[in-house]
């Protein structure tokens, strides 16, 4: 299996987790596309989504799911969404494809957070994807010393505003040994909007496409 299928995989896994009548929270990035594209069979069986960014809100209208407005949704059951890296306890890197603000707040609001990931996004230490940190544009030379003074190489993603009109540094040379605590260290820096480790709200649920199929982990 390629890459392709492998998110394909983990894709059709998480549609067996959809409820009939649910409002879903729908991530962000190719492999939750997949996810939405999978919906199509079930869609007049479910009440709608909550969308995690511009580019999936569309994706979901165009097939005629109703998006929500978070403000108008206490709380549902589940969160898809893809990583760009997962350790063992199920914590992550997100915002490869900048939305990770946008998505740590629908998690933040969704009882279980199912992660679907192909292979190659499972790692023993986070950090060998450059650490996406989305924040305010006139912050963004003082954060990116900021993070210089924590060990990291915080390199200007280039032409890249966010849905929230905000810029991303990615910080190379991590090497996250302790997810939860460096969350909350990059988190503090005046300018921050949000950090893309994922530690504090990490995955409930994992799905990795392998050669074999779908493997899925549920968390302790
Ligand atoms: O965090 C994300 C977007 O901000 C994505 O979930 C992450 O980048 C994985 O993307 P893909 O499924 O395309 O590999």
């Amino acid at each position: 299996m390629d890459q392709n299928q492998k998110k394909i995989c983990a894709a059709e896994e998480a549609v067996k987790y959809v409820k009939e009548n649910a409002v879903l929270g729908v991530g962000t990035g190719s492999t939750v596309n997949y996810f939405i594209d999978r919906l199509e069979p079930i869609k007049d069986k479910i009440k709608g989504a909550v969308s995690s960014s511009v580019a999936s809100t569309k994706r979901l209208e165009a097939m005629g799911i109703k998006v929500f407005d978070l403000n108008d949704v206490d709380s549902f059951d589940i969160y898809v969404d893809g990583a760009d890296e997962i350790n063992p306890e199920m914590d992550m890197i997100k915002g490869g494809g900048a939305a990770l603000t946008r998505e740590k707040i629908v998690a933040a609001v969704a009882r279980k957070f199912i992660c679907i990931v192909d292979d190659t996004k499972v790692v023993d230490v986070l950090g060998k994807f450059p650490l996406p940190v989305e924040v305010i544009p006139m912050a963004r030379e003082y954060v990116a010393r900021e993070l210089t003074a924590l060990g990291g190489r915080p390199v200007y993603r280039e032409g890249c505003v966010t849905d929230n009109g905000n810029h991303i540094l990615d910080v190379h040379d991590l090497k996250i040994t302790e997810p939860k605590k460096l969350e909350q260290t990059i988190n503090a820096i005046a300018g921050v909007v949000t950090v893309g480790i994922f530690g504090r709200r990490g995955a409930d649920v994992l799905i990795v496409g392998t050669d074999n199929g779908a493997k899925v982990t549920e968390k302790k």
